[in-house]
């Protein structure tokens, strides 16, 4: 297995403790999942795997699978387009002249909107533009912070299905923060709850793709979780 991501004894303390000796190995290439209640740390890890945050102590080791330093790319639930540049100029910020911002475009979706002002889009395209620019970097890994959490249902399902589609097209690994249980056995390879400051739980979603929502399994799992969460955050309630 080669292993993008690699933490060993992750700790992070704000006011008290939020990540405590936290181990994990996410394999190059796959989709996973971070779940847990609110406040369990979920950000604070993905902010620390992306450097935007130092942890108290631990290990964080990222490699792209040739070796070498790996490219991350981080999107959040707000699209953070710059709302003076139009779309193509946003998703160029950064590239070499000769990047094919059109192509990008185009697979998101949005061919023919690249000299429209972020404002005149809505938040699914807007959220389409903000996947064009964390694509355009090939990344190596890709980091999601609920990238979907302020759409509606039927957008909701359109990003995820545009999502897994990229990302089987131009594999990159996926690390997917996310408070809907069924996006994340829809979407990923794993499913990791959060709680008390580590992995608590380690689901392989061995199910071919693309999923039926309504598989029976993917139904057992979702409960399984959902109790799971529950019995998670009445055991940590203050
Ligand atoms: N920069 C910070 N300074 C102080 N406390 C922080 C900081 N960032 C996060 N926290 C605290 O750390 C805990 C974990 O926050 P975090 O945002 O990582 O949780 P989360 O699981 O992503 O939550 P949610 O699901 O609600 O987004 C919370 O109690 C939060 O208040």
């Amino acid at each position: 297995m080669t292993t993008t991501v690699r933490l060993r004894g992750l700790a992070k303390t704000y006011d008290r403790p939020v990540l405590t000796d936290l181990d994990l190995d996410v394999e190059a290439g796959s989709f996973v999942s971070l779940i847990g209640a609110s406040g369990t740390g979920k950000s604070t890890l993905l902010r620390l795997v992306a450097g935007l945050e130092r942890a108290d102590s631990g290990e964080i080791g990222l490699a792209q699978p040739a070796g070498g330093p790996s490219r991350v790319r981080t999107m959040f639930q707000e699209d953070r387009l710059l709302p003076w540049l139009r779309v193509a100029a946003n998703v160029r910020l950064g590239l070499p002249r000769s990047a094919d911002v059109g192509g990008l475009l185009e697979a998101v979706g949005l061919a023919g909107r690249h000299r429209a002002w972020p404002a005149d889009l809505s938040g699914g395209q807007r959220q389409r533009v903000a996947l064009a620019r964390a694509l355009a970097h090939r990344p190596d890994l890709l980091l999601l912070d609920e990238p979907f959490g302020a759409l509606d249902a039927l957008t909701r399902v359109r990003m995820q299905l545009l999502l897994e589609r990229l990302w089987q097209e131009r594999g990159s690994t996926v690390l997917l923060v996310t408070h809907d249980v069924d996006e994340a056995l829809a979407l990923s390879d794993r499913v990791l709850v959060l709680a008390g400051g580590r992995i608590v739980r380690d689901l392989a979603v061995d199910l071919p793709r693309p999923r039926r929502r309504g598989d029976e399994r993917i139904s057992r799992w979702r409960d399984e979780l959902l109790d799971e969460l529950l019995t998670q955050e009445a055991a940590t309630a203050p």
